[in-house]
């Protein structure tokens, strides 16, 4: 008789009872391999630390998903890159702007004028327009004459002048007053000065062309920096090329405003990377660059501190020499500020004496009733106004003209 295969039996029924349950869990085991290689998604576990939150797209909700490579884990640096706008071109130059026309530009004064009180001219005509001149109405025209700081001497030239005019001539209207108060203002301020910037080119060895220099001098504060900008601007718009140089080496923060104000209409500045460097050389190689670029006018930006005569003589006198080495600078603007009065002509003659002035830069004639200061500069140094500054705007420099001038103050 063939034997039982008693255990057999016994494995059979087993498998037959909880064969769902074995093949579930073999299914089971097979799908958690499966899947478990799938998380992984064919991607070194190594990197996963590198998973940033942040760096997982939406798309990570599709972990375990197919292998379409819907999982995206970026570098930082990459994220950056894919998230954000394109990146902005490097260093856009700014927009060189274009100055405004330089004609014309002293008709400003009188509403600049007006703006900062009663100017001189309205004071004038306002006593020179009663009936019958007395003589302390005389007296009430010098004082006010005198505190435009026109001076002692051409004061009593003006009134006598003035006097004998309104006398002889009979002259009693407002308006006849008024235009001989004009006529003698004009005398007084000098009509036919020479108030041109010379900027004629000067010739080197070889007949090299060699750029008209001009020195900007005077005490600290009183606009210096912004002459040479606000000059660079007028000679840009008459379609000179410039180069400046930032021999202002005292305070650092100068060559940088005067950096800036050539930036903006495509100048070039040359200057030192050195704080307290030697002016002279900073002039020296904005002349070679004035030079070398065939450039039309350097203009030179100086401290002028007013330590003492001789260290003033000194640095300027080192300046000129230095820059003469190639060219001989044509032009020496004293830059004097008009609300400072006495004051300012006190400096203005140590300039003078020291410097060579060729002309003079009258600035902040807006903030003052003192235009008288043009005369009275002009008469005690000898040289004329040249240049005006009318305000802290870029424009705001204007060519000197007397006529114009009086215009302005008369309102
Ligand atoms: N209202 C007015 N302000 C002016 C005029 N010119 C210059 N300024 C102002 O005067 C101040 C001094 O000007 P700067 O050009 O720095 O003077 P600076 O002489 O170069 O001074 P340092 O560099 O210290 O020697 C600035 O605030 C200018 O804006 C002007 O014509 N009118």
């Amino acid at each position: 008789m063939n034997e039982v295969p008693w255990i057999e039996i016994i494995v059979g029924l087993v498998a037959v009872a909880s064969g769902g349950g074995l093949i579930g869990w073999l299914r089971a085991r097979r799908t958690k391999d499966r899947r478990s290689d799938e998380t992984a998604g064919g991607v070194d576990t190594a990197e996963r630390p590198d998973r940033g939150a942040e760096e997982i797209t939406s798309d990570g909700d599709e972990v375990g998903g197919t292998s379409s490579g819907t999982v995206v884990i970026h570098e930082p640096g990459e994220a950056a890159a894919q998230t954000a706008p394109p990146a902005e071109p490097a260093a856009e130059k700014p927009a060189v702007e274009r100055p405004a026309p330089v004609a014309g530009r002293l008709v400003r004064l009188r509403d600049r004028l007006a703006r900062s009180g009663s100017p001189l001219g309205a004071r004038l005509l306002e006593v020179l327009s009663r009936d019958s001149l007395t003589e302390d109405d005389w007296d009430e025209l010098e004082e006010e004459l005198l505190l435009a700081d026109i001076g002692a001497g051409p004061t009593t030239e003006l009134l006598d002048n003035l006097r004998t005019r309104v006398r002889v001539l009979g002259v009693r209207e407002p308006s006849a007053v008024r235009e001989l108060l004009r006529e003698e203002l004009v005398a007084l301020v000098g009509a036919d000065m020479d108030r041109s910037l010379h900027l004629e080119p000067g010739s080197g060895e070889n007949g090299t062309r060699l750029p008209a220099v001009v020195l900007v001098v005077g005490v600290n504060g009183t606009g210096k920096t912004t002459t040479v900008g606000k000059l660079a601007r007028v000679l840009v718009a008459e379609d000179k090329s410039v180069v400046l140089g930032a021999a202002d080496t005292f305070r650092a923060a100068a060559a940088d405003q005067l950096t800036t104000w050539g930036a903006r209409v495509g100048v070039e500045t040359v200057r030192s990377d050195k704080e307290g460097a030697d002016p002279a050389s900073v002039a020296f190689d904005a002349v070679a660059r004035g030079r070398d670029d065939k450039a039309d006018v350097v203009l030179v930006d100086t401290a002028g501190r007013l330590q003492n005569k001789a260290g003033l003589m000194d640095e300027l006198g080192k300046i000129v020499r230095v820059a003469s080495k190639i060219a001989v600078p044509s032009e020496v603007l004293l830059v004097l500020d008009a609300t400072t009065g006495q004051n300012g002509l006190t400096q203005a003659r140590v300039f003078a004496e020291v410097a060579g002035v060729t002309g003079i830069v009258l600035t902040k004639l807006d903030g003052t009733a003192k235009g008288g200061i043009v005369v009275q500069v002009q008469r005690e140094l000898g040289v004329p106004v040249k240049l005006v500054g009318l305000g802290e705007g870029p424009d705001d420099l204007a060519p000197f003209d007397a006529a114009d001038f009086v215009d302005g103050i008369l309102g």
